[in-house]
């Protein structure tokens, strides 16, 4: 299935007709340079084009009112004096007599991109709109927005196509207070925000935008707020946020369809954001999402000031929305202090909602809300260095790197009498190993065909690390002796660094590396204390790896952020015979590891669980995961010792790092 683009160049056309310092970054422009990036990289021609089409009066009422609709309706017969008087009743918007057509059109997209998404017709899609809509309050234009787009989408989507769940990811720069007002009292969309904040020192300077705002009534516990206190957040501190607060809560939410208010200013070089996290990281923050809701994905633009990252963003996201390789994120370092804080803050403020964040931590000390009250003294220094050194326009990054789909997505290497699952290709060719390697695995007890496994398992590294093949599956007789071998001699010098990740137990895993070019995380029941070491991370499930709750914490709170940092160049999922772990589970874990090595995924499993291939092969192929039924409360021991052990290595391993 596809991915959708959406399109017209009708909502280029208006723009600010006088002089307003806050209104003139909202340009046309922006549209414009988002399309043709995409034209010209030839992504848009691997989209499916889906007509915008404008929303009708009704829908635009499942969120604003009728005085506020009337009102904008009467907005293309005022002349220029008449829309200044109209738009000063509003904050930092400005209105045009084409601009109503316009919104209508922004909202309308939206929504056929949810018909798209909710029909089948596309797996996901993008909308590129504009006016943006995630400001707009019921009765009020605010914020370059008119009509909130993907709030109308997500009223649209539950009436419509009675979607049970819906998770709005707001990862523009500012606070879509406009969303969070509509949905604050709603326990059927778990509205999640982060947004440049300084304690309430940036704009739309809101208390309620600070992270103690977590809903009401019914709705308490879906809102999530993360407040940025400093500019300057980096890949790192936005991928701890996801880590380590929205996806728990996200998979524990299960929604049944993503909305995506995609607002770009929060990459390096805009004005507005001043962060310094680069395009590539939505490439990363996309692929996160889409094995939520069985990959319905529907995201629709929002804010982005600053040209070139925004083009380039936007590339990143539609290239992830296609299903193309992500790419490698190079020295993450951990979030700094100042997230951290804000994560535990959030965390801590919603850990008696959500069973997935239940042993979070306390907050800080420094209870971060009432810093607002900053001297005035100290906000003068700030604004006097901000323009020369805080400029944003003199910002450079590297271009987004090449993400080249290898010709062959996923390879097979399978004893003759196993039929391959549809879609893998068997790998044809195998070359001679080297006698000496021969020889040592003669002495390792390898039979004949074993030989020949392993030599066909040397082939398929080596495509692997050459980008001539992206993932790939393979069969053997005996599991544990195959990944010593891939650790110990086929990765010897074609790659530097191994991540394995070993689900279940069957016997210990004695050739661990100190030197760092190998990282094992261990899922299973035993408790293995006597070699923990920094690359030789256990995790112990009471239940074992069936107990899926269990299960997905540590993937999402240990073993991502850790592959974040590692960077692996290649990924062994090691599945040991008897694991337990569920078809579900095991298909999520392959959608997210691909996140890590471009992609490149060596599956190793026993002939006897020859059952599971199926959905192997189609999780690498890039198929959405199925979404997590009914996940039970985690085990109490087990949150405990997975706090505990982030806590113990969480200096060793910055992104494990979740209180200040
Ligand atoms: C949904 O609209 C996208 C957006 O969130 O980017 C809008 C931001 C409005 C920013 C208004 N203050 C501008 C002050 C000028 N320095
Ligand atoms: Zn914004």
């Amino acid at each position: 299935m596809g991915t959708a683009l959406l399109y017209d160049e009708e909502m280029t056309k208006y723009k600010l007709l006088w002089v307003d310092p806050a209104c003139k970054i909202e340009v046309p422009e922006r549209l414009i340079v988002s399309y043709e990036a995409l034209v010209r990289s030839g992504l848009s021609d691997r989209c499916i084009s889906i007509p915008a089409r404008e929303a009708s009066d009704s829908e635009i009422l499942l969120v604003h009112s009728e005085l506020y609709l009337e009102a904008v309706k009467k907005t293309p017969y005022m002349t220029l004096e008449d829309l200044k008087e109209f738009t000063l009743q509003f904050g930092d918007v400005y209105f045009h007599p084409n601009i109503y057509h316009c919104a209508k059109l922004a909202s309308g997209s939206a929504l056929q991109l949810v018909d798209s998404v909710m029909t089948g017709k596309v797996r996901n899609g993008i909308a590129l709109v504009r006016p943006p809509g995630h400001h707009s309050m019921h009765g009020a234009a605010n914020g370059f927005c008119v009509f909130n787009n993907v709030a109308i989408a997500a009223r649209y989507a539950k009436q419509k196509y009675g979607v049970k769940r819906v998770l709005i990811v707001d990862w523009d720069i500012h606070h879509g207070q406009g969303v969070q007002y509509c949905f604050e009292d709603d326990p059927s969309v778990l509205y999640f925000s982060w947004h440049r904040y300084e304690h309430q020192n940036f704009w739309p300077n809101l208390r309620e935008s600070d992270y103690d705002s977590v809903g009401k009534e019914s709705g308490t516990g879906f809102n999530i707020n993360v407040p940025w206190n400093n500019v300057g957040m980096e890949n790192s501190d936005y991928l701890s946020v996801f880590c380590h607060v929205l996806l728990p809560v996200a998979y524990e939410f299960c929604p049944d369809l993503v909305l995506v208010c995609a607002g770009f200013d929060s990459a390096i070089g805009d004005p507005e954001g001043e962060m310094c996290a680069t395009p590539d990281i939505f490439a990363h923050l996309t692929h996160l999402l889409m094995n939520l809701a069985g990959g319905k994905l529907c995201a629709v633009l929002e804010g982005g000031y600053n040209l070139t990252s925004l083009a380039q963003s936007v590339c990143q996201t539609v290239q992830t929305l296609l299903g193309d390789p992500v790419p490698q994120l190079a020295n993450l370092r951990g979030p700094c202090k100042s997230a951290i804080e804000s994560l535990q803050c959030a965390r801590s403020a919603h850990r008696r909602y959500w069973s997935f964040l239940k042993h979070a931590a306390d907050p800080p000390m420094t209870d971060i809300s009432t810093k607002h009250i900053k001297s005035a003294m100290e906000e003068e220094e700030k604004t006097e260095m901000a323009e020369e050194e805080r400029c944003t326009e003199g910002k450079v990054w590297p271009e987004p790197p090449e993400r080249l789909c290898p010709p062959v997505c996923s390879a097979s290497v399978l004893p003759d009498d196993v039929v391959c699952p549809d879609g893998l290709k068997p790998l044809s060719s195998s070359k001679d190993l080297e006698p000496l390697l021969v020889s040592k695995l003669k002495t390792a007890a390898v039979d004949g065909d074993g030989v020949t496994t392993f030599s066909r398992l040397y082939t398929l590294v080596e495509k692997l690390v050459a980008n001539e093949i992206r993932n790939g599956l393979v069969l053997v007789p005996d599991v544990a002796a195959a990944m010593m071998c891939v650790v110990q001699d086929l990765t010897s010098d074609l790659v530097k660094r191994v991540l394995v990740v070993c689900v279940g137990k069957e016997k210990e895993l004695d050739y661990v590396t100190t030197d760092g070019k190998v990282l094992v995380v261990q899922i299973s029941s035993e408790d293995s204390e006597e070699h923990r070491s920094k690359y030789y991370i256990p995790v112990c499930l009471k239940k074992g790896c069936s107990d899926t709750s269990g299960f997905i914490q540590a993937v999402l709170g240990l073993l991502l952020p850790l592959g974040y940092e590692y960077n692996p160049d290649l990924v062994l999922l090691v599945r040991m015979p008897g694991s337990g772990v569920v078809d579900s589970m095991w298909q999520q874990l392959i959608g997210l590891l691909q996140g890590f090595a471009k992609g490149h995924t060596l599956v190793l499993m026993q002939v006897n669980e020859k059952a599971c291939m199926g959905s192997t092969a189609s999780a690498l192929l890039g198929h959405p995961a199925p979404p997590l039924q009914d996940l039970q409360t985690p085990f109490p021991e087990d949150g405990d010792a997975l706090e505990r052990l982030r806590e113990r290595l969480q200096a060793d391993w910055k992104m494990l790092q979740t209180t200040s």
